[in-house]
C-alpha cells in the first residue's frame, strides 16, 4: 500500500480527484487498479518538482459581508450568550480597566477538568472607572465546540451540514470566581472610554463579518517557524485580534506572560477540493463527495459506547493509517496529506502586543 506522502510536491485538486474517480473513496492510496494514472501523478509531479507553490499561505480567513440567520437545524445544547447586552458607550474621559480572563473549557461542567489539559477559554473584562460597571466580553460557538469541528450528515441532504457559527458575546458583569478558581483574572491595560468606544465599533464590525468558527490550526511541522497552512478562529483568537485593536488605539500592556490553546494538525501541503456546490453539486465528483462523507462519519455525535471505539479504530486509520484529513475553511473542502506527529494540543505564549506611540492619546 503505497502512500503519496512517498512523493515530494503538491497535489492538485485534478490529481487528487482523478485518483479518488479511478481508486474509488481511498484518495492517496494506491490499491493496483490504476497503474497508468499513477504513473501520470508520478510524472506530474516529477515536472512540479520543487515548483513553489504559487497560493498565499496561511489561507485568509474568510469575511462576509453580513451575519446570516442560524439554520433552525442547528441546535444549541446550551443558549448561546444569555445574559448577553448591547455595549454602552464609555464617557471619552473615563478611566476603563482592561482584564485578561482565562477559564478551562466547559467549566460550568465538568469543573477544572480540561484546565488540567491545558485546554482554556479565554475572555477579556473592562472595568469602568466612572461608573463602577464591569463587562465581560468572549467569542464562542452557537452551537458548540463538537458543531464546529465536524458536520452532520443529514440523509436528506447530500453535502456535509454545518452548524460552526461563532459569534461575540458581551454582557455586564465579571463572574470573578468562574474566572480565578481554576484560570487567570487579571489586569492587563488601561484605557480611555475614547479607546474603548472606538474598539467596541471594531468588535461590531468584526462580529458581523467573521462569521464562522475554525477549531484548528494547520501547520507543516511542530517546529518553530514551519509553515502555517490555516490559523484557528476561535475564542482566543478573537482576544488577540482584540488586544491587537487596542494597541493600534494606543493602549500599552503590562509586561505578562500569556498563554493559550490551540489544537494543531500536522500536514503536507493541503489541496484545495472546492465548495459545498463544486464537490456535492450535479456536476461534483461523487467519489470524492462520497470520500469526504466516508472521513466524517466517525466523528458523529452522540455514538454509543461501542460504536464510538469503532469509530475510534476508523478514525485511526484515516488520520494515521491513511493519513489523510478533510478540513472545511472559509467552507471550501481541504485535503490534508497528514504528517507525524498528526494531531497536537498545545499552551503556548504568544505576547501581549507592543502599542502604538503614535496613536496613544491616553
Ligand atoms: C470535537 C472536539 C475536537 C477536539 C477539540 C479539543 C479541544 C480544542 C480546544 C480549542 C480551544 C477552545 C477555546 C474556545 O474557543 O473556547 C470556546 C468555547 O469552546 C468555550 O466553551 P465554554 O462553555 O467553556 O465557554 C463558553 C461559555 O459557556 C462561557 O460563558
Amino acid at each position: 500500500m503505497r502512500h503519496w506522502r512517498g512523493l515530494r510536491g503538491r497535489l492538485t485538486r485534478e490529481a487528487l480527484m482523478a485518483q479518488a474517480g479511478s481508486a474509488g473513496p481511498e484518495i492517496g492510496v494506491q490499491r493496483g487498479r490504476t497503474p497508468w494514472l499513477w504513473a501520470l501523478a508520478v510524472l506530474w509531479l516529477a515536472a512540479a518538482e520543487g515548483s513553489p507553490s504559487r497560493r498565499k499561505w496561511p489561507v485568509p480567513y474568510k469575511r462576509f459581508s453580513f451575519r446570516p440567520e442560524a439554520d433552525p437545524y442547528c441546535q444549541a445544547k446550551y443558549t448561546f450568550c444569555p445574559t448577553g447586552s448591547p455595549i454602552p458607550v464609555m464617557k471619552d474621559h473615563d478611566v476603563i480597566e482592561v482584564y485578561r480572563l482565562q477559564a478551562p473549557v466547559w467549566e460550568f461542567k465538568y469543573g477544572g477538568l480540561l484546565g488540567h489539559l491545558k485546554i482554556m477559554h479565554d475572555a477579556i473584562g473592562f472595568k469602568s472607572s466612572l461608573t463602577g460597571k464591569n463587562y465581560t466580553i468572549e467569542w464562542y460557538e452557537l452551537f458548540q465546540l463538537g458543531n464546529c469541528t465536524f458536520p452532520h450528515l443529514r440523509p436528506e441532504i447530500n453535502a456535509p451540514f454545518w452548524c460552526n457559527q461563532g459569534a461575540a458575546c458581551f454582557f455586564e458583569g465579571i463572574d470573578d470566581i468562574h474566572w480565578k478558581e481554576n484560570g487567570t483574572l487579571v489586569l492587563v491595560a488601561t484605557i480611555s472610554g475614547n479607546m474603548f468606544n472606538k474598539m467596541a465599533n471594531w468588535v461590531k464590525w468584526d462580529n458581523e463579518t467573521g462569521i464562522y468558527y475554525e477549531t484548528w490550526t494547520v501547520q507543516a511541522s511542530p517546529e518553530k517557524g514551519a509553515q502555517t497552512w490555516f490559523e484557528s478562529y476561535d475564542c482566543s483568537q478573537f482576544v488577540l485580534r482584540t488586544y491587537n485593536k487596542l494597541a493600534e488605539l494606543g493602549a500599552e500592556f503590562k509586561k505578562t506572560e500569556t498563554n493559550y490553546t490551540r489544537i494543531f494538525l500536522y500536514s503536507g501541503e493541503p489541496t484545495c477540493l472546492g465548495n459545498e456546490t463544486s464537490v456535492f453539486g450535479p456536476a461534483g465528483n461523487k467519489t470524492l463527495a462520497l470520500a469526504i462523507k466516508k472521513f466524517y462519519y466517525p466523528f458523529k455525535p452522540y455514538l454509543s459506547t461501542r460504536e464510538f471505539l469503532f469509530s475510534l479504530l476508523e478514525i485511526f486509520d484515516s488520520v494515521i493509517i491513511h493519513r489523510q484529513f478533510y478540513l472545511f475553511y472559509n467552507f471550501e473542502y481541504w485535503f490534508l496529506p497528514m504528517k507525524f506527529p498528526f494531531v497536537k494540543i498545545t499552551y503556548e505564549e504568544i505576547p501581549l502586543p507592543i502599542r502604538n506611540k503614535a496613536l496613544s492619546g491616553f
